[in-house]
């Protein structure tokens, strides 16, 4: 696997941060559609690394989602960084990373700082009901109950310290993400076309 590189200068990249089955990917793609960004999803590049036999972190990686604990950040990292240096683009949206206040402090010093976080704040409740109800289809091996609880822990405790670390930078745009796809796509959307002005 190619190593990890500095993103170039003028690089811009948005962090999409929240709980498990706040709508990050969901909310990731309807910004795509509209701005055009690259989007790459930490767990996507995850799994999609899992499944590739040729990889020697397959094994590892599968234990921790299963887990639902924090793959180490060398290989999301690297992962990340191989994307960015194979697009032409240079505007990136940063989906579920980083999860620990640890990768944002290696991520901001080995690749680049993020401009923004989009930071999907919804009740627990709401993302319990989404995420086993994603279960039902999406053959994923931890959204499953037992998994979720884990997941929801681990975002609390090692995951929600990001955020508040990004917001002493003022970096933090928090969207209410309970309301409807499209009614919390509409927040976000002026969020994003008020950049710059
Ligand atoms: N605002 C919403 N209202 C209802 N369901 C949603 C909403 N946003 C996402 N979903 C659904 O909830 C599940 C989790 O969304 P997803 O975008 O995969 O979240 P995340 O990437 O944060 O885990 C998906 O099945 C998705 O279709
Ligand atoms: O930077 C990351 C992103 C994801 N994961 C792992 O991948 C799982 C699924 O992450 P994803 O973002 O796809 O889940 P979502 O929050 O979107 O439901 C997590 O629970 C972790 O085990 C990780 O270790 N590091
Ligand atoms: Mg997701």
């Amino acid at each position: 696997m190619s190593e990890i590189v500095r993103a170039p200068e003028g690089t811009i990249v948005i962090f999409v941060l929240g709980g498990p089955g706040s709508g990050k990917g969901t909310q990731c793609n309807k910004i795509v559609e509209d701005f055009g960004f690259v989007h790459l999803s930490a767990g996507d590049l995850l799994r999609e690394e899992q499944r590739n036999p040729n990889s020697k972190d397959g094994d590892l990686i599968k234990s921790y989602i299963k887990d639902g604990q924090i793959v180490p950040m060398e290989i999301t990292v690297k992962l990340l960084s191989k994307k960015m240096q194979e697009s032409k683009s240079n505007i990136f949206l940063i989906d579920g990373f980083p999860r620990k206040l640890d990768q944002a402090e290696y991520f901001g010093k080995n690749v680049v700082e993020p401009c923004l976080i989009l930071f999907l704040d919804c009740d627990k409740e709401v993302m319990k009901q989404r995420l086993l109800k994603r279960g039902e289809t999406s053959g994923r091996i931890d959204d499953n109950i037992e998994t979720i609880e884990k997941r929801f822990k681990v975002f609390k405790e090692e995951s929600l310290p990001v955020v508040e670390r990004y917001e002493k930078e003022e970096k933090v745009r928090k969207i209410p993400c309970n309301e409807s796809v499209d009614e919390v796509y509409l927040k976000i959307r002026s969020i994003i076309e008020g950049l710059n002005k």
